[in-house]
């Protein structure tokens, strides 16, 4: 379970995240909405420690980690899959996918084989730089990635973005694929709002850093998600 209570974050004297607080819990995945600029990217980033928060917890698995490196954090089952994918371009689909290893106890350096089932292109290019692949198998190598973690916590931000429809369908079935084995929570950013309620069983509103509606799937009330969404 990830508890995320009330963090403050601040780029200089700028804060971008007010009191915000989320919860994600396996097997389910909680949805992050709202314009560019609202602080989606830095809820994650404080997440997963490439940005400390100044107050406020970050509960994962029973204890607080907003103190945590990074790579402590990567070590604790938390995966994070950015927006822009952040696919290493000339290093191959392989040793992009191996660069997860790094997270990893040296008996687990496997490349888990649903990665390949899910993403059977991936399969077809691991000899192939990153770098050559098209905008959508990044993402999907990205997903691919993060994946070979393991993880329990799995932060996905935008994976949508810029991709063509036949692709945003096969990330679409991939996610749902990762919830229903129970394991993992899923964060799933997204701007798209219907995929987003396809997937979502929890969905938070950010506007100006702060969280302004959030509803579980069950008493999700639409007029009142799409009035937080155009503040
Ligand atoms: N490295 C940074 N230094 C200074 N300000 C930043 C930095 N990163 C983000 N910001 C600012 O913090 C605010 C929140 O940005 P953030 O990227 O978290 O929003 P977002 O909701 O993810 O938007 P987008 O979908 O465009 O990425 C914005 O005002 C942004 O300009």
């Amino acid at each position: 379970m990830l508890n995320v209570q009330s963090i403050d974050l601040y780029y200089g004297a700028a804060q971008a995240l007010r009191g915000v607080s989320l919860q994600a819990e396996p097997g389910k995945v909680t949805c992050v909405l709202g314009r560019n600029g609202v602080g989606k990217t830095s809820l994650l980033r404080a997440i997963v420690g490439q940005h400390a928060v100044r107050a406020g917890a970050i509960e994962w698995e029973g204890s607080d980690i907003a103190g945590l490196a990074p790579d402590r954090r990567a070590r604790r089952g938390i995966a994070y899959v950015p927006q822009g994918r952040e696919i290493f371009p000339l290093l191959t689909v392989q040793e992009n996918l191996e660069t997860a290893f790094a997270a990893l106890p040296r008996r687990e350096r496997s490349i888990p084989p649903d990665v390949f089932n899910l993403f059977p292109v991936l399969a077809d290019m691991l000899r192939r730089r990153g770098g050559d692949l098209s905008g959508g198998q990044q993402q999907q190598l990205a997903i691919g990635r993060a994946m070979v973690m393991r993880p329990r916590l799995l932060l996905l931000d935008e994976p949508t973005e810029g991709i063509q429809p036949s692709i945003i369908k096969d990330i679409g079935r991939a996610i749902a694929y990762l919830r229903d084995l129970g394991g993992i929570a899923i964060v799933l950013v997204e701007q798209y709002l219907d995929f987003a309620r396809e997937l979502g069983d929890h969905f938070a509103v950010m506007d100006r850093g702060s969280v302004v509606y959030a509803a579980s799937r069950a008493d999700l009330d639409e007029g009142a998600l799409r009035r937080a969404l155009a503040l």
